[in-house]
């Protein structure tokens, strides 16, 4: 495929409701969206997770648009694409780093090679999944009793399992309670690396709550520490910040760093590494779960169909739009029905972008051309 035009834009969305972790609150989403148009009139769609902030990873809004602009968009338009996997695999190889921003367009040519082909993205992946489990993320709340009610309401509406955000003074004592309330759901924590090996002991203390496991205690970029860690808990490991790519998945295997991996589209450079990552995972078995961003409508479409793939075993972060907006960029929008997702069976990512939704929601758009 050619691809004769990319536009990007920076949008901004008001979340429904603020959204604290170790790390800080998110109040408003502010995020890229690539267009990739092709000669035969055809859009594909990504959609970048970097924040404005670089507080969860390094790259922000901004890196994301000079990357783009500068590097990423001048290799996709510079000669045509014979298959996605091409760009991580190739094109895109001199680039250092910036995964979100390679992510961002990697979806947008893996979208519109699917509408090319026809087919769901999820079946262009060799996702075979007719419909994905789902679970939600919880930030930290100003009280325990506002995070019992809102894990009673999502335990209600059937999410099949509930994820809190721990740090220190927000830890032991909120999983205590969460556990004692609902015995018997499948709960897990995620500290966004709020903890050093000095805090040890304090996280052993959670091994007794039966966690599905815990997600990123130790440093953002670390996996030496985090397998001594591993070697002292019961509860299996769960790696979100340290994964960029399969080549740190097999060294954090190899060293014992986790018992289970969150693959992040955005994090790990796209949807090709993603796949290798998934692939690795289940040759070694160890279990997979797709993480989140708070992604707006594209960006979920495309969590929704990297989920399709078998090893994709436990319920991952991708919620129903309506838990983080009033209104989604795309139609349908996502939604849950008794903790399961139907997978669309439209070609590309099975959603429209909304374009009158997301003119309102842009804050800026520029075009570049082949
Ligand atoms: O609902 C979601 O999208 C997951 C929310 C979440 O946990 C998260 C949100 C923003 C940044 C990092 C993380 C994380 O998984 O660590
Ligand atoms: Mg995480």
């Amino acid at each position: 495929m050619r691809i004769k035009q990319i536009i990007l834009r920076h949008m901004k969305m008001r979340m429904l409701r603020p959204f604290t972790t170790s790390l800080g609150t998110e109040y408003d989403k502010e995020f890229i969206v690539v267009e990739a148009k092709s000669e035969d009139g055809l859009s594909g769609w990504g959609e970048s997770v970097a924040a404005i902030e670089p507080f969860y990873k390094e790259e922000t809004v901004k890196t994301n648009w000079h990357i783009l602009e500068d590097f990423l968009i001048p290799l996709v338009l510079e000669k045509p694409i014979a298959h996605p996997d091409e760009l991580n695999e190739e094109r895109f190889k001199p680039i250092r780093g910036n995964y979100m921003a390679k992510a961002a367009i990697e979806g947008a040519i893996w979208d519109l090679y699917a509408r090319q082909q026809g087919i769901p993205l999820a079946k262009a992946l060799g996702g075979e999944k007719k419909k994905i489990e789902v679970g939600i993320s919880l930030g930290i709340e100003e009280s325990v009793n506002e995070l019992l009610s809102l894990v009673e309401k999502y335990v209600q509406e059937g999410y099949k399992r509930i994820k809190v955000k721990i740090k220190p003074g927000w830890d032991v004592e909120v999983v205590r309670a969460v556990r004692e309330r609902f015995p018997d759901i499948q709960l897990m924590a995620d500290a966004n690396s709020a903890y050093t090996l000095a805090d040890a002991e304090r996280l052993k203390a959670l091994d007794e709550f039966n966690l599905t496991m815990i997600e990123q205690p130790l440093a953002h970029d670390d996996i030496v520490d985090h397998a001594e860690l591993q070697a002292q808990l019961k509860t299996p490991i769960c790696l979100d910040e340290s994964i960029h790519s399969v080549e740190d998945v097999r060294k954090a295997i190899k060293l014992g760093s986790c018992g289970v991996i969150n693959i992040k589209i955005g994090r790990v450079g796209g949807l090709t590494e993603a796949r290798k990552i998934h692939d690795l995972c289940k040759e070694r078995n160890i279990p997979v779960w797709c993480g989140g961003m708070l992604e707006a409508g594209i960006g979920r479409a495309h969590n929704v169909a990297i989920t399709t793939l078998s090893n994709f075993i436990l319920p991952g972060d991708t919620a129903a739009s309506s838990r983080y907006w009033e209104k989604d960029i795309i139609t349908p929008e996502v939604t849950v029905e008794d903790g399961w997702i139907t997978v669309p069976e439209k070609p590309g990512i099975g959603y429209e972008p909304d374009h009158d939704c997301m003119d309102n929601f842009t804050l800026y758009s520029k075009s570049y051309f082949a």
